[in-house]
């Protein structure tokens, strides 16, 4: 039995096996989009913009935004890639991480393109069941999910768009989101469904790290409200104005 690989110490200072990227390749933050393609949005706003790997669905790109060395890197679809994210950018020097996402609402009144800032995750996942017990929550670091909520009202202000904070579900299976199922979470109090952050989230708790969500409304599962046609535009805006509230957090909090 003693040839068994042990993965929490396997490939520590290398360079990783998935993101693949190497120690001293990036900095000590990292905002965390789900698609690859919403990577250079983030770089948009940064200056110095290096395109570090891109490799499976995890695309990298780092740049400075007012002097801080910023990372974005995609996490894909999901909890089980957004771990391996995580726990592979740890190794290699993140220490904190801001989702930067796309999340639909399950409250009356939250329409496309508003800000989402997320308070904690109802754990509806498989990947944070092999890592903890069911009753662990997932929360984001406090000081970032406060900075985030101050942040993104500064971005906001003055448009037409809001912004919320309260509680997410995080599912798996985006096409088992029944009517019932999306009823329950709205009874609930939920504010929102996303796919990613309780991994984030427990993750981060157990290596030590630090993480908070900001996301962009894509559409209201208790409206019909939704970014199918017209409405892309919204979500674009969303998109580019939680990537801003995340970079200000990054500033704000030197992380
Ligand atoms: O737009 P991203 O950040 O990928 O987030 C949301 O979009 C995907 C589902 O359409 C899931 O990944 C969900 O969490
Ligand atoms: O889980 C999710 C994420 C985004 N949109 C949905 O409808 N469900």
């Amino acid at each position: 039995m003693s040839d068994i690989v042990d993965k929490s110490s396997v490939g520590l200072d290398a360079r990783q096996y998935h993101i693949d990227i190497a120690p001293g390749e990036v900095g000590t933050v990292a905002l965390l989009p789900g698609d690859p393609f919403r990577v250079p949005f983030v770089a948009e706003f940064l200056d110095h913009v290096k395109d570090v790997a891109h490799k499976r669905e995890h695309r990298t790109m780092t740049g400075y935004y007012k002097g801080r060395l910023i990372t974005a890197t995609s996490t894909g679809m999901g909890c089980p890639s957004t771990a391996i994210a995580v726990e592979e950018l740890a190794r290699v020097g993140v220490t904190s991480f801001i989702r930067v996402g796309s999340s639909a609402a399950l409250q009356p009144g939250v329409e496309p393109g508003d800000l989402l800032v997320s308070e904690g995750s109802l754990r509806n996942d498989g990947t944070t069941a092999a890592y903890v017990h069911h009753g662990y929550p997932a929360i984001p670091d406090l000081a970032i999910a406060q900075s985030l909520k101050e942040t993104a009202a500064a971005v906001m202000a003055g448009s037409e768009r809001s912004v919320f904070s309260g509680i997410n579900a995080t599912d798996d299976a985006f096409y088992a989101e029944g009517p019932e199922w999306i009823a329950e979470l709205s009874r609930m109090g939920i504010l929102n469904v996303e796919m990613e952050s309780s991994a984030m989230y427990v993750v981060a708790r157990l290596r030590g790290l630090r993480a908070g969500m900001v996301c962009a409304c894509s559409s209201n599962l208790v409206t019909g409200d939704s970014v199918y046609g017209d409405k892309n535009a919204r979500l674009k805006e969303g998109w580019m104005a939680s990537i801003e509230a995340a970079l200000e957090t990054a500033v704000a909090l030197e992380l």
